[in-house]
């Protein structure tokens, strides 16, 4: 059975673990480290995976190390992992936004096979959309038990290159956080308009989730069903009208650039 290490018990390993465990991966094949211990027990406990507060233990332990850090800490760990222990047949995949395949490789000291994934938060209750490159170190069996733990917690999508990382990052990585926004000021306008808070979240999660459902359910194109609640000279076209002539397309591209823009700079620092 694949043995796996979460290098990093935050956010985004947190998610994909939950997720695993939630669809049946044994978690005593998991194992999650953490020099701290509150997430890393936390995480543990909610989904009984093994947990320990060195990184080199859980290398040891595992066929695939996930690297989950935050970006400016990945070549430190690699390096530190590299000079502590035995790398051979292990494949890192790293989840890391603007961090190469070769400054990865070159922070191990090693050609390895790294797979960069780039997944995001909803991976938790299996709802995520993964990005996937491989360098070419990786064999099939490594792609494909990539391929199959993260399509065990959403879509995957592989890309025919590096770069196509960074614009995927921008797509579904980062995106949760553009519908939270929408939500949190819809929400904020509910509460000015009496509803209490939980009410107006009520409101706002729910037709959030009817509007979502609505487009997995209809072939129609997306504009369409956006016609669909616009009456002529109606409510619908008022507020449209404001949300265009306020610049919302432009600005939901120009924010999408700006991801991408991020994680090329972070590629360099
Ligand atoms: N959050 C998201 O939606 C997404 C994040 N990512 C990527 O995931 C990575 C992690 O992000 P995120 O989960 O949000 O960040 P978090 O800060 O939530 O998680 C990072 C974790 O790494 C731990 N850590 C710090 N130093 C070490 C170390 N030396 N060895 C092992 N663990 C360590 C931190 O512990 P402590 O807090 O105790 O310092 C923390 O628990 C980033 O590279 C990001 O680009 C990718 C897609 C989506
Ligand atoms: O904000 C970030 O840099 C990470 C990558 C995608 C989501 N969170």
């Amino acid at each position: 059975m694949t043995k796996l290490a979460f290098i990093g018990a935050g956010n985004m390993n947190g998610a994909i673990i939950s997720g695993l465990v939630n669809k049946g991966f044994s978690p005593k094949n998991i194992i999650v480290a953490n020099p701290s211990a509150p997430k890393r027990e936390a995480l543990s406990q909610q989904c009984s995976v093994l947990n320990t507060h060195s990184n080199i233990e859980a290398v040891d332990f595992a066929d695939y190390i996930i690297l989950g850090v935050k970006p400016y800490l990945i070549a430190q760990v690699c390096a530190d992992i590299s000079s502590n222990t035995s790398i051979a047949n292990k494949c890192f995949v790293s989840v890391a936004a603007g961090c190469t395949i070769e400054q990865i490789q070159q922070a191990l000291n090693s050609k390895q096979p790294v797979i960069r994934v780039m997944p995001n938060t909803p991976s938790q209750l299996g709802f995520g959309v993964s990005g996937l490159f491989a360098s070419d170190e990786v064999n099939d069996e490594q792609k494909q038990q990539t391929s199959e733990l993260m399509e065990s917690v959403g879509i995957i999508k592989w890309l025919n290159s590096e770069a196509g990382i960074d614009h995927i990052t921008a797509v579904s990585g980062s995106a949760p956080a553009y519908f939270f926004l929408f939500m949190e000021a819809m929400q904020n306008k509910a509460i000015e308009y009496g509803f209490t808070e939980q009410e107006s979240r009520a409101l706002v999660q729910q037709t959030a989730l009817g509007a979502a459902q609505m487009v997995i359910n209809n072939d129609m194109p997306i504009s369409q069903l956006r016609q669909n609640v616009t009456s002529k000279g109606g409510t619908t076209q008022a507020a449209l009208t404001t949300l265009i002539e306020g610049g919302l397309e432009q600005l939901v591209t120009d924010a999408m650039d700006s991801a991408v823009k991020r994680a090329q700079e972070m590629a360099k620092e």
